[in-house]
């Protein structure tokens, strides 16, 4: 709107339908009251968390007054707290958010008081403080501006009329790194809450009736979802905690079933040959007796050995002739580590493609080249990522080698081998940097995109019992 064009007058009367569409609230009915100075909008469940610096208000609204459903979470800055006294006398303190106010084709931001009107026939007030010189109260009128419909919460539609809720967010992840902030940043850029919690610090009480995670001394709140990062090191750690936000209902991006099976490599091979998902021979053996029928499986040498818990390339072995197989194989033996055998895929010629699989689509590609006389593609080892065109093949492939693991977000490595797209390993948390860079996308909103896919809606279906469960 031009800054010389005059506003026009809004007529409101003493009853009106608004939207505060920041808050995911498409359709509230609102009594208007300049009798009164503040305006109060109905929440329950109203909890603080974020830094002390910026401290956010997190709570649920009903925006149906008599109704328990829908039930809309809703979190916001807290602007100030204040002491509020209500038109029965009490005082309370409130929380005070600043949201903008939607009616009659215009919208302005207000501030808002949080509190509970249960009970009450609105569930909003809008007080004096909210009414700018552009609008005019006819006391004596109601529903003087368009009116709107409670049926825009009827879940299919809610997706439409509120893509703005605000989401809480847990990124569990130990390091701040590259991928960890931009998680944050790129979350916060839509508005969401974005906490980062380092997985080893959180403690879990296990139960059957409510099972909780701890933080630092207080239970930890109901997130929207959870992005798992977790670090080859915490693997078994890690999955524990997902675990514990799975059975309350949190959507998980990567589950702890899918993200256990990904880091085994035994088990990952397992998964990929039983779903048809083409990957290099591989073989695995346990007593020394049988080195040399090892070898031959995977078609002799050259041939690669890797042990179980490599990562950044840091195990992996090229053993180019039948002797060096075994010697690398009986080291490895002698050392108590696991490790498995396979085929090696020469005409790759040190280079990989990395798929980037976001909620079952291939969202981008490069390709990796090793350091110079380098078998292997891994960028820690001085690798090069360009951007890659891949086939319909690969694609595919990432794509079913994705699923295989229920993964909503993963990096699919790949081998081009005379037969097709060989799979070497499916990422559960692929590093966002190099990928972004490469390709020029913005991969972390691709993700958001996704999560906010799967989380929003909110509203439960309406239950015939109006009693809630905890959980
Ligand atoms: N069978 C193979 N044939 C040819 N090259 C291979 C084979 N296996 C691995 N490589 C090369 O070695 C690199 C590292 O292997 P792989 O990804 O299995 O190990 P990793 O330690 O798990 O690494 P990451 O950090 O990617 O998890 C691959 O990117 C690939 O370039
Ligand atoms: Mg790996
Ligand atoms: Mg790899």
């Amino acid at each position: 709107m031009s800054t010389d064009q005059p506003t026009p007058v809004l007529k409101l009367g003493w009853e009106e339908w608004i939207a505060l569409p920041e808050l995911g609230l498409p359709a509230l009915r609102a009594k208007i009251d300049t009798g009164a100075r503040t305006s109060a909008l109905h929440a329950t469940e109203i909890e603080t968390f974020g830094p002390s610096t910026k401290p956010r208000v997190r709570f649920t609204v009903h925006p149906v007054p008599g109704q328990d459903h829908p039930l809309i979470p809703c979190s916001a800055e807290v602007v100030d707290r204040r002491e509020v006294t209500s038109s029965n006398g009490e005082s309370e303190m409130r929380y005070v958010i600043r949201t903008p106010i939607e009616v009659g084709g215009q919208s302005w931001p207000i501030e808002v008081t949080l509190t509970d009107r249960r009970g009450m026939t609105s569930h909003m007030l809008i007080g004096r403080q909210a009414l700018g010189d552009t609008i005019t109260v006819a006391p004596s009128e109601r529903f003087c501006q368009p009116e709107l419909s409670y049926d825009v919460y009827a879940s299919a539609r809610l997706r439409k009329s509120a893509p703005n809720r605000t989401l809480r967010i847990a990124v569990l992840s130990r390091e701040n790194n590259f991928s960890t902030r931009r998680l944050v940043e790129e979350g916060e850029k839509r508005g969401h809450v974005v906490e980062v919690i380092d997985t080893s610090r959180c403690y879990m009480a296990i139960n059957t009736l409510a099972p909780e995670v701890h933080y630092d001394g207080t239970r930890l709140p109901r997130y929207d979802a959870v992005i798992p990062r977790i670090g080859a090191s915490v693997t078994q750690y890690g999955t524990a905690v997902i675990r514990q936000f799975e059975t309350l209902g949190t959507h998980c991006v990567n589950g702890s079933t899918g993200i256990t099976a990904s880091r085994d490599k035994l088990h990952a091979h397992q998964i990929l040959a039983g779903q048809r998902i083409g990957m290099p021979s591989t073989a695995f053996a346990a007593s020394p007796k049988d080195t040399s029928n090892l070898i031959g499986l995977v078609g002799g040498a050259p041939l690669i050995v890797k042990l179980l818990e490599s990562t950044q390339g840091k195990g992996v072995v090229l053993a180019e002739t039948k002797k060096a197989a075994e010697s690398v194989i009986t080291a490895f033996r002698g050392l108590k580590a696991n490790f498995l055998v396979q085929h090696f895929v020469k005409e790759a010629a040190g280079e990989d493609i990395r798929c980037l699989v976001v909620g079952g689509k291939v969202v981008a590609a490069m390709k990796r080249t090793g350091a110079e006389g380098d078998f292997r593609s891994n960028l820690h080892l001085g690798g090069k990522a360009v951007v890659a065109r891949i086939t319909r093949e690969e694609r595919d492939t990432a794509v079913r080698a994705a699923r295989a693991f229920g993964l909503n977000l993963a990096g699919v490595d790949l081998l081009r081998a005379e037969s097709g797209p060989k799979v070497l390993e499916v990422n559960s948390s692929p590093g966002l940097e190099g990928i972004e860079r490469a390709s020029g996308k913005n991969i972390t909103g691709l993700l958001y995109d996704h999560i906010e896919s799967r989380v929003r809606p909110a509203p439960a279906k309406p239950r015939r019992s109006s009693r809630r469960t905890s959980g």
